[in-house]
């Protein structure tokens, strides 16, 4: 076999731990300034970290701080103080506004029951620990980025989180009553208020949840701690129709500003979809009355208070449609309570470059101290950018753009002092500080490393540009171009011609950045190339780019994968006899795709969690409405089946195709997905075993549609490589 391909199963599982040790950044915090008496001045700097650790089979997260000394406007010193700690169950945390306390969500385990607790801690006490199981005021704390929250009353008297509705217990209709409970004679009934609650009959109601990712959360409360008084009280006046989350303090701590997802007449999935009917509220703690603050006829998230307490900065995109869209950035006046638009979506990018705002969330901290502006990091094309963006000009102004890491991510900003990981192809995370310059000036913006990471010599990448060819132009969104991120080794033997892996992102309205990715790392290392495609459809090129693909899916976004690799193996640097595709979800739809419609092309297939049939995916996925919109239909909560529209589907499905396909596949299914069921694997599996193809199916209990958890990510990884070597040299 003339190629550099490590090939023995020993080998790339020791590379795939030696490069599964990098860990990623999750959160940072900047501490208060501290000034010492001879003036100096520096605030701490908290992060935390997630690393996959293979032996005890989960992602483990640890927190790690750092000194900043500093004059306000530039960094003078920086440096780690102490090492690394674990973070074990906690599920949220937060240091209140001045520093001197800390609030933590625990869950632990007391005889075999699970407890949340809430604890306040100062200095070096724990001052309080508030079993929240026992108060039964509701159900879980939600710990997710979708609807929680845990935040600090600006009077730091008050903490606001959310949690799951308390639901009454239920009860058979037989359930024999416990005698001690029921009065006899004229004995005081001492009937518990918890059993005076329980309902009969109830016990087997369907609770519809928010779906994939969110599976258990049905009824988000909003819930008040009043830490002098030791106690917690759930918020009313919330209206019955929606779920808030997203929750803040308003100015002066008069209420709650959050946000509101509509849940009539049902639920969809809402994690990735920020396109989901939602408005922004304000509940007024005084008189406990709501007002809904934005229409109600957009989808808005991430609202964001600013320093100065005057103004709101929020996403803002179109309901139902494509599931990831460009999006406003919105800003609604608390005193004239007036809402303007301060960035509009981008149609096509204009000279500046600038391709619009393509974010589902904005960093928990993203104003300026002036108020005046606001940092958002996002997809620009290929890459993922810091955007300064000046909120009364409306000004889009890239800090990073010139810069040659491909990824941005902005964790927090406090004081203008800016917290980011940054990363690319053959660069894991590294933690930067760097001081916003003032407003209009020209100061340089210098960025001071607190953590650095290896850089992989080994690994190079580029970012490839497509134009479609005429006949493959969109008619009703012409002359739009593509892009693929392809990573390869440095180092390639003479004579040598690399063995191909083409990839391209799922959603399909997703994007891949030049950011450090484990599998292309590690497949690059083993000596194969790795194709990732930005087919048309993708997020960060212009909202004109995302509306091209809904309807042509199937043949659109297949026939610009298919181009980028004949593309790229007119070159003679790739072998055309040793091409694989491997994809996930709409990325899995590709690739099965791609075998379908050339067959014999590829030599292996992967495809993990993929949508086979759309006809029979809608009804079973949290995502109906994906299904219509992507096969070129409008989708209504009330749409019921149609003949001609399961057709249509059927014909922009890979599973029509499925008579062609000659390529082995391996798909790989999580028992617990709710966005593609496992259902659509399973009966791709079955049409492929009915022709004979060759083809391995590995099923992971206890994972979901992204197949993240460590076990099924690394077993992943082994099959993955070991079927695409066994395939492309047999
Ligand atoms: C981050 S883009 C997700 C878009 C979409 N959201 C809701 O519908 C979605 O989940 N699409 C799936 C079919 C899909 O392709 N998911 C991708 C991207 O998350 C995946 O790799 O799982």
């Amino acid at each position: 076999m003339n190629s550099q391909v490590v090939t023995n199963p020993e080998d790339i599982a020791r590379l795939y731990r030696e490069l599964s040790l990098f860990p990623s950044l999750s959160r940072a915090d900047v501490g208060p300034v501290v000034t010492s008496q001879y003036g100096g001045k520096y605030s701490n700097i908290y992060t935390e970290w997630s690393q996959r650790d293979l032996d005890r089979n989960e992602n483990v997260n640890f927190c790690r701080q750092y000194i900043v000394f500093h004059d306000d406007k530039s960094v003078v010193y920086s440096g780690a103080s102490g090492n690394c700690t674990e973070i074990k169950g906690e599920l949220q945390s937060k240091d209140s506004p001045s520093g001197d306390m800390k609030a933590v969500v625990r869950e632990c385990t007391i005889k075999g029951e699970d407890k949340q607790f809430l604890e306040i801690w100062s200095k070096n006490i724990k001052m309080k620990s508030i079993n929240l199981t026992a108060l039964k005021k509701h159900g879980k704390v939600y710990e997710d980025d979708q609807f929680g929250c845990l935040v600090w009353s600006h009077s730091e008297t008050h903490l606001l989180y959310v949690a799951e509705r308390k639901r009454p217990k239920a009860k058979s209709f037989f359930q024999s009553e416990s005698p001690e409970l029921s009065s006899i004679g004229d004995e005081e009934e001492t009937v518990s208020s918890e059993e005076k609650e329980t309902v009969k009959g109830e016990q087997f109601v369907f609770h519809e949840d928010w779906g994939e990712g969110l599976v258990g959360k049905s009824c988000p409360v909003l819930c008040v701690l009043d830490i002098e008084g030791d106690n917690v009280s759930v918020l009313e006046g919330v209206p019955d129709n929606i779920s808030p989350g997203q929750a803040f303090w308003a100015p002066g701590d008069t209420g709650v500003v959050f946000v509101g997802w509509l849940h009539e007449p049902f639920r969809c999935g809402l994690k990735f979809c920020p396109n989901r009917s939602s408005s922004l509220y304000y509940v007024d703690l005084t008189g406990g009355k709501c007002e809904q603050l934005t229409s109600g006829t957009s989808a808005v998230s991430s609202p964001r208070l600013s320093p100065d307490q005057c103004r709101i900065v929020y996403l803002e995109c179109a309901v139902f449609g494509p599931h990831m869209q460009c999006s406003r950035l919105c800003m609604f006046d608390w005193y004239t309570k007036k809402t303007s638009v301060v960035v509009d979506v981008v149609n096509r990018p204009g000279e500046d470059g600038f391709t619009g705002i393509y974010s589902s969330q904005l960093s928990r901290q993203c104003w300026s101290a002036d108020s005046q502006r606001v940092i958002v990091s996002c997809p620009q094309r290929s890459r993922k950018d810091l955007l300064m963006v000046d909120t009364s000009t409306g000004s889009v102004t890239s800090l990073t753009s010139k810069s040659d890491v491909g990824c941005w991510c902005l964790l927090n900003i406090e004081r203008d002092l800016m917290v980011v990981s940054c990363s690319s192809p053959n660069c894991p995370p590294r933690l930067r500080v760097g001081f916003l310059p003032p407003r209009d000036s020209q100061e340089e913006l210098v960025w001071v490393t607190l953590e650095d990471s290896q850089m992989l010599p080994e690994i190079d990448w580029q970012i490839l540009t497509f134009t479609p060819p005429p006949e493959q132009d969109n008619s009703q969104y012409p002359g739009l171009d593509f892009e693929a991120l392809l990573i390869k080794p440095k180092e390639v033997k003479d004579g040598v011609k690399l063995p191909l892996i083409v990839t391209p992102h799922g959603g399909p309205h997703s994007v891949f950045v030049a950011d450090w990715f484990l599998y292309s790392s590690v497949l690059c290392r083993m000596g194969f190339a790795v194709l990732m495609v930005n087919y048309r459809g993708s997020t960060g090129y212009g909202q004109d780019n995302i509306l091209s693909l809904p309807g042509n899916v199937g043949t659109q976004d297949v026939k610009d994968v298919q181009f980028a690799v004949e593309s790229v193996l007119k070159g003679d640097e790739f072998d055309m006899q040793k091409v694989a595709v491997s994809g996930g979800s709409h990325g899995g739809f590709l690739a099965c795709h791609l075998i379908g419609q050339y067959p014999g092309f590829y030599k292996a297939c992967v495809s993990r969690n993929p949508v086979t049939n759309l006809a029979s995916m809608i009804g079973s996925t949290d995502i109906p409405d994906w299904c219509m919109v992507e096969a070129g239909f409008d989708y209504t909560t009330d749409c019921l089946p149609d003949p001609a529209v399961w057709e249509q589907m059927l014909n922009k499905s890979p599973i029509r195709y499925v008579t062609q396909v000659q390529t082995p596949v391996l798909l790989t299914l999580g028992e617990d997905d709710k966005r593609v069921p496992s259902k659509q694997g399973i009966e791709y599996y079955r049409a492929l075993q009915a022709k004979k193809v060759p083809v391995r199916l590995l099923w992971y209990p206890g994972n979901n549609h992204s197949l993240s958890k460590v076990d099924a990510e690394s077993d992943g990884f082994m099959n993955i490589a070991l079927w695409i070597i066994q395939h492309l040299w047999k």
